[in-house]
């Protein structure tokens, strides 16, 4: 679609577009993280949207859950070749988000990517890197990431599954004792991999270690069967990434040799010995890493739900405001702009906040590679919190996007449903976020005794902060807003150390009232995260380069998300005397004005997304608002459509129509 064409499109989106007062070429770069990497992007999308391999033969909801498989799979294939014949030698890693949209419902090489490939580079030892890492980058091995099993997620030292030492022949025994020790959800496992890194209780000398990473081949290399010990298979439909072929996989007693444990951090030697990591918790690591990676996804799938329903807001009229005068479009009201607006700004929250983390990793990475772990505990907090509150903010705003685009958010077509699906699995998977939540609060409640102690954690140090806020004064800078969330997640953080601390002097177990306090707990974690995702937006915006446009869209779109989440949360605010109920109803009434001053901009902000029509795929959410004729060309692909009497009605309808005679 030519872009400069204005004759093509809606004339609403023309008229939305005139009212654009920033340039949009400079906020895409924000996104992208700058222009280099804008015209990356661009460059592997243009490689994609042009290549006619990755188009459907019939839209992917009419396919049986087999052809739905083999198409994903068709197409995954052709992109890993095709990423790999470029000359410039993309890194499939850097640039996964160019690729959101190319690949629909999930793909069967999503885990080797995610998971498997990192996990060789985060838990194998050099030699192990050298035989598998090329490999599997090359894609001459296919694997994933085996940890989850039918009676154990949450909870991975309750594994079941065992690999047990035995050094006569130096060989690992694998296996799987009863029915809930069985592998089940790995990505890829059920029909696609040949390979799995596998977690397993490690038994050596008589002793369990706990869960360790095993790198095991489940299929020959050559017939692709499954090898004998090895009973493996798909685990049937899901909500949604049903091209996935989530699996299960059962040892029966299957030997590998020695060095498939993945011995970077601990080893168990020739005799059997253990040698233990630096840090009991590093095989943990491929999950942090991930939960890092779902940070930026989050942010991508909340881009293309909010661009869908920005645009569909801007094309369809309803009802009216004035009475008696031509129906509105539906995004001048008031309310339309609440469900969507403080979507768009939720947007740049995750980008700034993931780009934050990422640097965190990088530096603890770094620190890691000369055996300091201390910035472990504070990397896993940040990320188990971030993941949390991304995929939850992302997973909600999505639904609220296809709520606001009423009836036609339901359709297929609009893709709405399939991007809530391929999000809100990101609640459970990686984590399931209330458990993540909790393990934050965990490190909340220890830094919060530890105050006073230097841990070199920046991201509790607040908690040393007992100073108030001065609640009176009626008119609140960014700054000062992020300030009352400091105090509304420092007030929590002691409400809840507090009552843990009386339930403990009344007698009761820690483990117990940490049961008993939980609900609270949880607040915490949020509020410490939300303050995080807040302080990162406001520093990263006042910190912007940017002319005068970009950066007053992006002062409003901050100042917007700091007020909607106060008024989501008030009583936290109001509480702890962070904010008076004054000062509650004065911000309410600005975050109405600022709706209003961003709904002229709204399309423009979106179109700085830069999302191609053809990865959008998307009946409502297309650059030229074209969309009732689009919404009538899908109607007429459903097979239904073919005849205009089907054999069903002769089956089934014609009869009962007929038996009362
Ligand atoms: C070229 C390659 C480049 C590589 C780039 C890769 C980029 C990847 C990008 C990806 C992008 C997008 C991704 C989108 C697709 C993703 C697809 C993913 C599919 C889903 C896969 C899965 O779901 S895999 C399975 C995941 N499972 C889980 O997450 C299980 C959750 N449970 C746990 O993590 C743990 O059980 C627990 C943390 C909840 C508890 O653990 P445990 O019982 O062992 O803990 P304890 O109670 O004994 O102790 C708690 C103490 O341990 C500390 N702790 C816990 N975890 C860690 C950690 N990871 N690091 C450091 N410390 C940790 C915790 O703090 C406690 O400490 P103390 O309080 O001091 O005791
Ligand atoms: C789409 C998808 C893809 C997946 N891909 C993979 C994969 O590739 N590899 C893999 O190994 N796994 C994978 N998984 C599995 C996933 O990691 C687990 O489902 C997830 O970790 C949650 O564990 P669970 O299912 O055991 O939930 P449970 O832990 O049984 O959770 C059920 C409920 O119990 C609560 N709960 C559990 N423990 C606690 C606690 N300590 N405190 C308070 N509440 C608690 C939870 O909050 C939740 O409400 C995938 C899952 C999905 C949905």
């Amino acid at each position: 679609m030519d872009k400069n064409n204005e004759r093509e499109c809606n004339e609403d989106l023309i008229r939305e577009r005139r009212k654009c007062n920033f340039n949009i070429e400079e906020l895409t770069n924000i996104v992208d993280g700058g222009k280099a990497r804008t015209a990356r992007r661009r460059e592997i999308q243009r490689l994609l949207i042009n290549d006619p391999e990755f188009l459907d033969e019939i839209p992917q909801d009419y396919m049986s859950h087999e052809d739905r498989y083999s198409n994903e799979l068709r197409k995954s294939a052709h992109l890993m070749q095709k990423l790999a014949d470029q000359e410039s030698g993309h890194d499939i890693h850097q640039d996964i988000g160019a690729l959101t949209g190319i690949l629909k419902d999930g793909n069967p090489l999503m885990v080797h990517l995610s998971m498997f490939i990192p996990a060789i580079l985060g838990q194998a030892n050099s030699e192990q890197q050298e035989k598998w890492l090329g490999r599997s980058l090359r894609n001459e091995i296919i694997g994933t990431y085996a940890q989850t099993e039918l009676g154990h997620g949450t909870f991975v030292r309750g594994l079941e599954t065992r690999a047990t030492y035995d050094p006569t022949v130096e060989e690992f025994v694998l296996h799987t004792p009863t029915i809930t020790a069985t592998k089940w959800w790995p990505g890829g496992l059920g029909k696609t991999c040949n390979y799995c890194v596998v977690m397993a209780q490690l038994y050596t000398q008589g002793r369990c270690y706990g869960p360790h990473p095993f790198i095991v081949q489940l299929r020959d290399e050559e017939t692709h069967r499954s090898l004998p010990g090895i009973t493996l298979g798909e685990i049937g439909p899901r909500l949604g990434l049903n091209s996935n072929d989530n699996g299960f996989l059962k040892f029966e007693n299957h030997r590998i040799p020695r060095t498939n444990m993945l011995m970077k951090h601990s080893q168990v030697l020739k005799d059997g010995t253990y040698v233990k990591p630096l840090h009991n918790k590093l095989s943990y690591g491929t999950m942090m890493l991930v939960r890092v990676g779902i940070v930026g996804a989050c942010s991508r799938s909340l881009q293309y739900a909010v661009t869908i329903a920005t645009r569909y807001s801007a094309v369809r009229h309803q009802s009216e405001i004035v009475p008696g005068q031509p129906e509105p479009q539906i995004l001048d009201y008031q309310t339309q702009q609440y469900k969507v607006i403080p979507q768009i700004a939720s947007v740049f929250a995750l980008i700034f906040s993931a780009r934050s983390l990422s640097k965190i990793q990088s530096s603890v990475t770094a620190k890691l590679k000369d055996g300091n772990t201390d910035l472990l505990p504070e990397l896993h907090s940040l990320s188990s919190g971030l993941k949390a509150l991304s995929s939850s903010d992302a997973s909600w705003g999505v639904e609220v996007c296809r709520l606001a685009c009423g009836g036609h958010g339901y359709l297929a077509s609009s893709n709405l449903p399939r991007t809530y699906t391929g999000t809100t699995c990101a609640i459970t998977y990686e984590g399931e976020n209330t458990v993540l939540l909790l393990q934050v609060a965990r490190y909340l409640i220890k830094s919060y005794r530890s105050i006073g102690k230097e841990t070199g954690a920046s991201s509790v140090s607040y908690l040393a902060d007992q100073t108030s806020l001065a609640s009176s004064s009626s008119s609140f800078s960014n700054k000062a807003l992020v300030q009352a969330f400091k105090l509304s997640a420092l007030s929590l953080v002691a409400e809840a150390e507090a009552r843990l601390q009386k339930l403990c002097d009344m007698g009761q177990e820690f483990y117990h009232a940490w049961n008993y306090c939980s609900v609270l707990l949880l607040k915490c974690a949020e509020a410490h995260t939300r303050y995080y995702i807040c302080e990162k937006y406001e520093q990263t915006v006042d910190s912007l380069k940017a002319s005068e446009g970009v950066k007053n869209v992006l002062q409003s779109l901050c100042r917007l998300y700091l007020i909607y989440h106060i008024t989501l949360t008030h009583g936290d605010f109001l509480k702890c005397g962070a904010l008076t109920p004054r000062n509650i109803a004065v911000l309410e009434g600005e975050m109405c004005d600022l709706l209003a001053v961003l709904r002229p901009q709204a399309v423009s902000i979106v179109d700085a997304f830069d999302i191609p029509d053809e990865l959008l795929g998307s009946t409502l959410g297309c650059w030229d608002g074209n969309v009732y004729q689009r919404l009538y060309d899908e109607a007429l692909k459903s097979p239904l459509n073919k005849t205009d009497v089907p054999d069903a009605y002769y089956k089934y309808l014609l009869p009962l129509m007929k038996s009362s005679l």
